[in-house]
């Protein structure tokens, strides 16, 4: 609901300030845009091009007090963007976050078109699993380019499993995805030997590593999701062992890790002794993100 105005040309002034404060604070002076566009009505050309300045007047989704607050606490309490707004644009999606869950990343993006084309020659109306699933982003991804697939999101946290379902709500999928609340595959016993896909971002930073990460992300995003244990592989190794009991033969195992950890993982597969066609897969930025197996 708009509840306030501001004239076009203090909005200007304010943004020149709050970029030239992310200049001090090496923040990225797109976030002030991104910020700014999420709390007014401008989009992101209007904002760009400046067109805003000659407005008499800018409809504020929030008082203008309470905008510039929200702004400060992100420069002072570095608390990320994306849970000042409320929201994260993640593929095509609009999805909502909070603090009980981690914002969903871009390089995660890839894990859905990695899904679609490593599932061609499978059963793609089958049923999929997101062990880990958070905000939900990967389930309704996977919804998305399966159409016709049943698909099972699981997480530990129940505020996690709830802004998911909301998600899954105004997305429009609701229907097509169950959440489980439990740890991996504890709440999908039921469909032991039946999974087409089992897709996992899962917690997978060594625990030393977590206070050294940027404090965006160190003292805001939950250790839950980040945590891997020791070696940051602990999640991992479960996964690993866990899913030839769930996956239908052929069925496919992807998940996300933290660059350097590909080798490791591909070893833990191989060893494991029920998977083929074992990959290492790069990101855009060429670092080790994903690794892909089947079920033998
Ligand atoms: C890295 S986050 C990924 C969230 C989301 N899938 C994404 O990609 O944005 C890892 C998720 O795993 C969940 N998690 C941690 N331990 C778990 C467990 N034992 N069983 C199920 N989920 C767990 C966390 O609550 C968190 O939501």
């Amino acid at each position: 609901m708009i509840q306030e105005t501001i004239s076009g040309w203090q909005l200007g002034q304010w943004l020149e300030d709050a970029k030239a404060e992310c200049l001090v604070l090496g923040i990225s002076a797109h976030e002030v845009h991104w910020f700014v566009q999420e709390l007014t009505g401008l989009d992101r050309l209007t904002l760009r091009l400046q067109t805003f300045k000659q407005q008499p007047s800018v409809p504020l989704q929030v008082p203008w007090s309470e905008l510039t607050q929200l702004w400060q606490r992100r420069l002072t309490e570095r608390i990320p963007v994306q849970y000042l707004v409320g929201v994260t644009h993640w593929r095509q999606f609009t999805l909502k976050v909070s603090p009980a869950v981690l914002i969903p990343r871009p390089e995660t993006e890839l894990i859905i078109d990695l899904a679609q084309s490593a599932a061609e020659n499978l059963d793609q109306d089958g049923i999929w699993a997101d062990l880990g699933t958070g905000s939900g982003a990967i389930a309704i991804g996977l919804a998305d380019i399966f159409p016709r697939a049943e698909i099972h999101g699981v997480d530990t946290s129940l505020e996690a499993l709830a802004i998911a379902q909301y998600n899954a709500e105004t997305t429009g999928f609701a229907d097509r995805i169950q959440f489980h609340h439990g740890s991996w595959w504890q709440p999908l016993d039921f469909l032991q030997g039946k999974l087409t896909g089992m897709v996992s971002n899962p917690p997978y930073i060594p625990s030393n590593l977590i206070p050294t990460l940027q404090p965006e992300v160190a003292h805001h995003e939950p250790t839950l999701a980040l945590d891997g244990g020791g070696d940051g592989l602990d999640c991992i190794r479960d996964l690993v062992e866990t899913a030839p009991r769930y996956l239908r033969s052929g069925g496919l195992w992807i998940v996300e890790i933290m660059a350097g950890q590909g080798e490791a993982v591909a070893g833990l597969l191989q060893a494991q002794g029920s998977y083929s066609k074992i990959k290492i897969i790069s990101d855009l930025a060429g670092f080790d993100r994903f690794v892909i197996a089947y079920l033998k």
